[in-house]
């Protein structure tokens, strides 16, 4: 991995700004080169950080028929649930943008965590054998263009906790949880080999809620101590975090 990119910001909203311009940048390197930009959304706050993809000039100069969005992680429940990641991402986002619906891979639903997982793990296993997903020549998982990755207060990235077995996964693409501390508990989510294949991570943290993580995972003692989640973080492509000054109030 080649050093992480590190933008201050000094509000949410200019994270968003910095955010759109980058994945816009991005949306047009991968198509020119790929035909295709695959995008994989967090849920939480990173959904509205999204919105200024949704006005001029971004609206209207990205190419949106070539994008694929997967989901990092989610709440199993039905796709018109309160707590789901897919109606998040669809209400706030996908809905505005043209993405052919065929191009957008939610959870099946009326599964179990552990078969949902299985479900699509196998998707993105299919998706790579037709090549419409490229794989790491490094680790044999598939290679995400874009991953968009939020960050707990406890430094939870996806669902993949501290104390959770789940962070440790070497074999599995996608694993599930059915104790998550932050509810709803049953979630399906990518492991860090899925994650750590990727081609570029944004993380995106913005708010008060975080220092305390941001100055764990960025301060002078980051190499100290058992790692947080999001220290695990280290894609063979590259990493960019957006923060907000909230975000890196710690750090002053
Ligand atoms: O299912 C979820 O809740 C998430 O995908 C989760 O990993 C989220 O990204 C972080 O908890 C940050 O959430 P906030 O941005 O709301 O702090």
């Amino acid at each position: 991995m080649s050093q992480p990119v590190i933008h201050n910001l000094e509000t949410e909203s200019h994270v968003a700004d910095a955010l759109a311009t980058y994945i816009a940048d991005l949306s047009a390197k991968f198509i020119a080169a790929n035909g295709s930009f695959s995008v994989v959304l967090s849920g939480g706050t990173l959904i509205d950080t999204l919105r200024k993809l949704l006005e001029p000039p971004y609206i209207k100069s990205i190419d949106w028929s070539k994008w694929l969005i997967f989901f990092l992680d989610e709440r199993v429940v039905p796709l018109d649930h309160p707590d789901s990641n897919y109606k998040l991402a669809y209400d706030g986002f996908l809905s505005k943008v043209p993405i052919p619906k065929s191009n957008i891979y939610p959870i099946k639903e009326n599964l179990s965590p552990e078969e949902a997982a299985d479900e699509y793990e196998q998707r993105l296993k299919q998706l790579v054998a037709n090549n419409t997903l490229k794989t790491s020549p490094t680790t044999g998982f598939a290679k995400l263009d874009l991953m968009l990755v939020g960050m707990g207060p406890d430094g939870h990235v996806a669902s993949l906790f501290c104390w959770h077995f789940q962070r440790f996964e070497k074999k599995k693409w996608v694993t599930f949880i059915t104790d998550s501390p932050k509810p709803p508990p049953p979630r399906i989510t990518f492991t860090f080999p899925l994650i750590n294949s990727a081609d570029q991570i944004a993380m995106v943290v913005t708010g008060e809620d975080a220092a305390d993580a941001v100055k764990v995972a960025l301060g002078e003692h980051a190499s100290f101590g058992y790692p947080l989640p999001v220290q695990k973080v280290k894609p063979e492509g590259k990493l960019t975090w957006f923060l907000d000054s909230e975000a890196t109030s710690g750090l002053k």
